[in-house]
C-alpha cells in the first residue's frame, strides 16, 4: 500500500501566475507521455520554446527536475536553457552540481547491469550516476530484476535502489529531487515566489510535499494516491495547463 495519503482527489489546479509562482516540472509522465522505451518518447516540437517563455515570465524561476541523465534531458529540451536537474538530483545545469562524482563502483554496478539485461532480454539504460533496468516489455521479470538489483547493492554502499515505473534504478545515495529543490530555492530568482511542483511518480512524492511545506502546492499528474493537493490528468493536460498561464 502506498504510503501517500490521497489529498488531490480530481482537484483542477489554479492558474499558473507567473508573477507570484515558481514552477519545478518533472518531465517523464509530466511534460511527456510515457512510451514503450526511454529513447521513444515524443517532445512536442514547441515544448523547449514553451518552456522558455514560461521560465522568461517567470524571471527564470522554472527547473526541469528529472530522473534522466542530464545530457539526455538537455538533448531533449534543445532550445530551453533554464535550470535543468537530473539523474534523480544528483546532476544539475544552472547551479552548482549537486554530486561532485559518482560514488566509487559505479562502473562496476553499470557494467553488472549491463550484461545482466543482455543475458535476460531487458533493456539497459546507462546513466551519468547510475543505470536502469528496463522491463516494460516483461513486467513478469518485475521481481527478479529487483532481487538482483537489490543483491548489486550489497556490494555498492554509495548506492541506493530508485523504484521507477516498469524499472528499477540504482543511484548514488543521499541524492533526491526535494533536496536539489532545497539548493535551486537558495537562487537569487526563487526569492518572494510560491513554489508549484509537478509530478506524476511515486519518486515525486517528496517533492510535491516540498512544495506545500514551502508554501506553494504540488499538481499530481495521471491517476494515484498523492500528497499533492490538485491534480492534472495526463502530460496533455499540463501542457495546456502551462499554456494558459501565459495568457494575458
Ligand atoms: O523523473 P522523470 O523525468 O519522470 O524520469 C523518470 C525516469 O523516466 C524514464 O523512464 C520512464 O519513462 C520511459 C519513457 O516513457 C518509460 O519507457 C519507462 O518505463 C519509465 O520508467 C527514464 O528512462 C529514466 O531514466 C528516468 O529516471
Amino acid at each position: 500500500m502506498s504510503s501517500y495519503p490521497n489529498r488531490s482527489d480530481r482537484t483542477a489546479p489554479p492558474l499558473l501566475d507567473p508573477a507570484r509562482h515558481a514552477l519545478f516540472l518533472d518531465f517523464d509522465g509530466t511534460l511527456v507521455e510515457i512510451a514503450p522505451r526511454p529513447d521513444a518518447i515524443v517532445v512536442p516540437p514547441d515544448l523547449p520554446a514553451t518552456l522558455s517563455a514560461i521560465s522568461e515570465a517567470c524571471g527564470g524561476a522554472l527547473a526541469i527536475v528529472s530522473g534522466r541523465s542530464l545530457p539526455e534531458l538537455a538533448q531533449f529540451l534543445a532550445g530551453f536553457d533554464g535550470l535543468l536537474v537530473g539523474s534523480h538530483g544528483a546532476e544539475a545545469r544552472g547551479m552548482a552540481p549537486p554530486l561532485e562524482r559518482a560514488p566509487e563502483g559505479l562502473g562496476r554496478l553499470q557494467a553488472d547491469l549491463a550484461s545482466y539485461a543482455a543475458s535476460r532480454g531487458l533493456l539497459y539504460e546507462h546513466k551519468t550516476h547510475g543505470a536502469a533496468l528496463h522491463y516494460r516489455h516483461a513486467p513478469e521479470a518485475a521481481e527478479t530484476v529487483e532481487a538482483f538489483a537489490r543483491a548489486v547493492l550489497e556490494t555498492l554502499p554509495g548506492f541506493a535502489m530508485q523504484p521507477a515505473k516498469m524499472a528499477i534504478e540504482l543511484r548514488p545515495e543521499g541524492v533526491s529531487k526535494d533536496r536539489a529543490l532545497d539548493s535551486l530555492w537558495r537562487l537569487p530568482q526563487f526569492a518572494g515566489r510560491l513554489p508549484v511542483y509537478l509530478g506524476d511518480d511515486r519518486t515525486d512524492e517528496p517533492a510535491l510535499d516540498w512544495a506545500a511545506r514551502m508554501g506553494g502546492f504540488g499538481i499530481k499528474v495521471g491517476e494515484g494516491d498523492s500528497v499533492a493537493h490538485y491534480r492534472l490528468p495526463d502530460p496533455a493536460g499540463v501542457r495546456t495547463w502551462l499554456g494558459a498561464g501565459q495568457e494575458e
